[in-house]
């Protein structure tokens, strides 16, 4: 199949308040990402108070990229604990990704979720999250140092250990990887239906799909986005998700 035709790829987005106005936004090398990493053009979807018709917009998607963000999944949603005053969450954004995975998982629409958008897709399939990884005692220190430049925090940070049989080693032939970290918050018990794709060193789960999934449906605890063409693995992901989003446009054109 060939790779000229550049695929329309749905990318979420946050809610923020800049001024007195709420906005909606997709960092940018998320956006970069679509465009280097997978040869694709990328569409952001707003996180709207009444969230738009999820089957209708990616009904004219190729593929769905569920982006990392700062805030958190409001807890109630995994029957977790209220998280407490301060708690920087976006209830706009759970109410439209939340909808969004099942859907893309329903129609076949090739999916790749990052960090947020990983945790989100493990909620989705109704798994709870660790809210604070540093408090659990078990886990190594997977937040960034939010003071060193952003190389640093988007740098090697952690090995990943690659699951053998599942979608991540069919498209890699090294079963160990080195990722960066930037998250306090990570999956406690995996939804049902979910594979495990990868673990860190202390156990933690690293990356999942979807058991017996019509597409491409992978999420990483990582950020293959940042800087992605300079990365070989990271190139690996994306493409991988690219052939499966070329695939679906021509299968919804046909
Ligand atoms: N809030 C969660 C999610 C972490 C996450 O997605 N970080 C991304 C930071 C910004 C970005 O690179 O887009 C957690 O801390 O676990």
């Amino acid at each position: 199949m060939g790779t000229h035709f550049r695929p329309l790829i749905g990318v979420t987005a946050d809610t923020t308040i800049d001024g007195l106005h709420r906005v909606h936004q997709a960092g940018e090398k998320y956006l970069s990402s679509v465009v280097h990493g997978a040869n694709a053009i990328p569409v952001i979807i707003p996180s709207l108070p009444a969230p738009l018709d999820s089957q209708h917009i990616l009904s004219q998607l190729d593929g769905l990229l569920v982006t990392g963000g700062y805030s958190n999944i409001e807890p109630w949603r995994y029957s977790g604990a209220p998280a407490g005053p301060g708690a920087h969450e976006d209830p706009q954004r759970d109410n439209t990704t939340l909808q969004l995975i099942p859907d893309a998982i329903e129609l076949g629409i090739p999916l790749l979720g990052i960090c947020r958008g990983f945790q989100e897709m493990n909620v989705a399939f109704g798994g709870t999250l660790h809210q604070k990884l540093h408090d659990v005692g078990q886990y190594i220190e997977h937040r960034e140092d939010k003071t060193a430049p952003l190389d640093t925090q988007y740098g090697p940070a952690h090995s990943i250990t690659i699951e053998a049989g599942g979608l991540l080693s069919s498209i890699t032939s090294s079963s160990t990887q080195m990722v960066n970290s930037v998250h306090m918050q990570g999956i406690n018990r995996l939804g049902d239906g979910l594979n495990i794709e990868a673990r860190a060193p202390d156990g933690l789960i690293e990356a999942i799909s979807v058991q017996d999934s019509k597409s491409f449906a992978l999420a990483v605890q990582w950020h293959p986005e940042y800087k992605v063409a300079e990365n070989d693995f990271s190139m690996t992901i994306y493409q991988a998700f690219a052939e499966a989003c070329r695939s679906r446009h021509y299968a919804r054109k046909s």
